[in-house]
């Protein structure tokens, strides 16, 4: 990838969600969700250089997406339309967070422009008018706006900061691609947990994502990858899937299990983050 030494580089992080539970569905089809966010140190980076005549150019496309439809043009344009800036961007995205994993990688990349966008064209927005816009364009963006390690309730726009024990994970992408909206459509997924979140962030047994199941039984290669890490402690499924992880004390222990799964699994071993890089960005 040439990126052009006057850009700029910011950061997008992978997500985890420790915990998900589905608690309703808005009138609108989405679901209510409770769920635990957690930024680990997996990366992708956005480059960005501002254009005088008001283009938004993506450098870095990805295979499928057509580039009005990246997460990160969409980010610029509908900051742009919002603010009413005269400004452009151009775009590099350097890949590493895994797509359609549940890792939330989409969303960050949008996150990150609308922050590093805000900052660049002097735009003035405050987070909150940030996360407001950033919903619009996926229900995971808010949380990568917010900063913080979050308990997230409504369709993951109403967060409050949680403080997580230091931890590795553990992490393995089957191959195949989980689309999550199918997830959420089925007519087998439990869409009745009880809301009662403090109850799951004292309890380490509690600890379910309600979308597990219905992706166990319609991807093998989840299962099979959720099994083997359940050898070695309580594994789980992240987001709609199709990743799973399985916490780790530290990363010694974390990188016997890699070492053990990932000469059959695309597999990353990476330490749970105590924020987003960007968390002080204004
Ligand atoms: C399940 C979660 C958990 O963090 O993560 P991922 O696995 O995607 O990373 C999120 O709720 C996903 O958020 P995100 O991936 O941004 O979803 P969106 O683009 O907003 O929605 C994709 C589709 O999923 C359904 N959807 C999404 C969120 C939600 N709370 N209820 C829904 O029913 C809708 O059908 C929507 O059209
Ligand atoms: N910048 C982007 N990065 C990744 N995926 C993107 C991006 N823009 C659009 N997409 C689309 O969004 C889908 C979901 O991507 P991603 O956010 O990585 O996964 P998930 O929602 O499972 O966490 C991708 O398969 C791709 O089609």
């Amino acid at each position: 990838m040439n990126v052009p030494a006057d850009a700029q580089a910011f950061l997008a992080p992978a997500k985890l969600n420790l915990m998900l539970h589905i608690v309703g569905r808005r009138e609108d089809g989405y679901h209510l969700l409770e769920t635990v966010f957690r930024f680990i140190g997996l990366y992708d980076t956005v480059h960005v250089r501002v254009r005088d005549d008001g283009e938004i150019v993506l450098h870095t496309l990805i295979d499928g997406v057509a580039p009005e439809q990246d997460l990160s043009v969409r980010a610029a344009v509908a900051l742009k339309t919002h603010t009413g800036s005269v400004l452009g961007a151009d775009l590099w995205v350097e890949k590493n967070i895994p797509m359609g994993g549940g890792l939330g990688g989409g969303s960050s990349d949008a996150a990150t422009v609308l922050l590093a966008l805000n900052q660049l064209w002097q735009t003035g927005l405050s987070r909150q008018e940030l996360m407001d816009l950033g919903v619009r364009l996926g229900a995971d963006v808010p949380v990568f706006i917010f900063g913080r390690n979050a308990f997230a309730s409504g369709i993951g726009e109403i967060l409050s900061e949680v403080v997580l024990k230091n931890q590795w994970y553990v992490v393995i992408k089957p191959n195949v691609h989980v689309q999550t909206a199918k997830i959420f459509n089925h007519e087998r997924l439990t869409r009745d947990s009880k809301p009662s979140i403090m109850r799951i962030l004292e309890s380490t047994q509690q600890h379910r994502n309600d979308m597990q199941q219905v992706v166990l039984e319609e991807y093998a290669e989840v299962k099979e990858a959720l099994d083997v890490l359940k050898q070695y402690g309580d594994a789980l499924m992240t987001g709609s899937g199709a990743c799973v992880f399985l916490p780790m004390p530290n990363e010694s222990a974390a990188k016997k299990v890699y070492t053990a799964v990932a000469s059959h699994f695309e597999a990353y071993c990476v330490v749970g983050l105590d924020k987003h890089p960007l968390a002080e960005i204004d």
